[in-house]
């Protein structure tokens, strides 16, 4: 059963097809890459799934409800929306409070929904903050300023803070770029432990192939705005219209 699921999802810019017809599906608990050589649509696939560009045709259906085109802030409220939020932190509060105020929020903003669920206590705040940052490996961090983190940790709090709103699927728009060889190693660690323990479904956006190719279970291939391959690391690996697209013949 999907969670996130396009059906023929078409975005024009004029005489510019961007997005065509694209059609995919995201599973619950998998690991959904999206990649394709530079203009091949994939920010625009995801700015229409988000809502913040308007599909000039086909839909857009989360966790069974068609959000085509609906405002952000109408979607919140299918937990879509939480997934994209970009996680902004605060450089002068501790990561512990960077990852609270998230929690806080996402309580807030759910509020009416889950009138019954009892997350309403500062101690529910607290042991999700504390789960999240164990699970990001800044735990023992916890009570330094987070603009004193080094790059590579700083990220990681990003995902602790987008992780804190409980989003029922969590988007990653390139997470290792800019990182160091070893940050980026601890990152791909991190996807890893994160799939494992928390059953995440996660919708991955990544130029780095090696990345993609050990944490993905499937991978969606974009090129011109067309979906040229859709299956797993090695059905993609093989495809020759993939290698044609990316490196020109060359062999991935
Ligand atoms: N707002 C816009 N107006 C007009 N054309 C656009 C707009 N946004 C994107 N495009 C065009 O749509 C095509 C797809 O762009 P998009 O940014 O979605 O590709 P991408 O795969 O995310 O690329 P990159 O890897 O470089 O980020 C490109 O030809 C781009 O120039």
């Amino acid at each position: 059963m999907s969670l996130l699921e396009t059906r023929d999802l078409r975005k024009q810019f004029g005489g510019l097809t961007a997005v065509d017809d694209v059609t995919f599906q995201v599973d619950r608990g998998e690991t959904r890459a999206v990649i394709g050589p530079n203009g091949a649509g994939k920010s625009t696939l995801i700015n229409c799934i988000t809502g913040m560009l308007k599909p000039t045709a086909g839909s857009v259906h989360f966790d069974d409800q068609d959000i085509t085109g609906m405002e952000p802030h109408v979607a919140v409220q299918t937990g879509i929306s939480k997934s994209f939020q970009t996680a902004s932190i605060f450089p002068n509060m501790t990561v512990k409070e960077n990852v609270e105020i998230a929690a806080l929020a996402a309580e807030h903003g759910s509020f009416q929904l889950n009138f019954f669920r009892d997350r309403g206590s500062f101690e529910g705040v607290h042991r999700i903050s504390e789960r999240m940052l164990d699970a990001v490996g800044l735990l023992k961090h916890r009570d330094q300023t987070a603009g004193s983190l080094p790059y590579g940790d700083k990220r990681r709090l990003e995902i602790a803070i987008a992780l804190a709103s409980e989003p029922e699927m969590l988007f990653m728009d390139e997470p290792t770029a800019g990182m160091s060889p070893e940050e980026t190693n601890s990152t791909v660690d991190l996807i890893e432990e994160l799939q494992d323990d928390l059953g995440l479904t996660i919708l991955i956006v990544e130029h780095d192939m090696e990345i993609i190719f050990r944490i993905a279970d499937r991978i969606l291939v974009l090129n011109r705005g067309r979906v040229i391959a859709d299956g797993t690391p090695e059905e993609v690996r093989d495809n020759e219209d993939v290698q044609e697209a990316y490196l020109g013949g060359v062999e991935l």
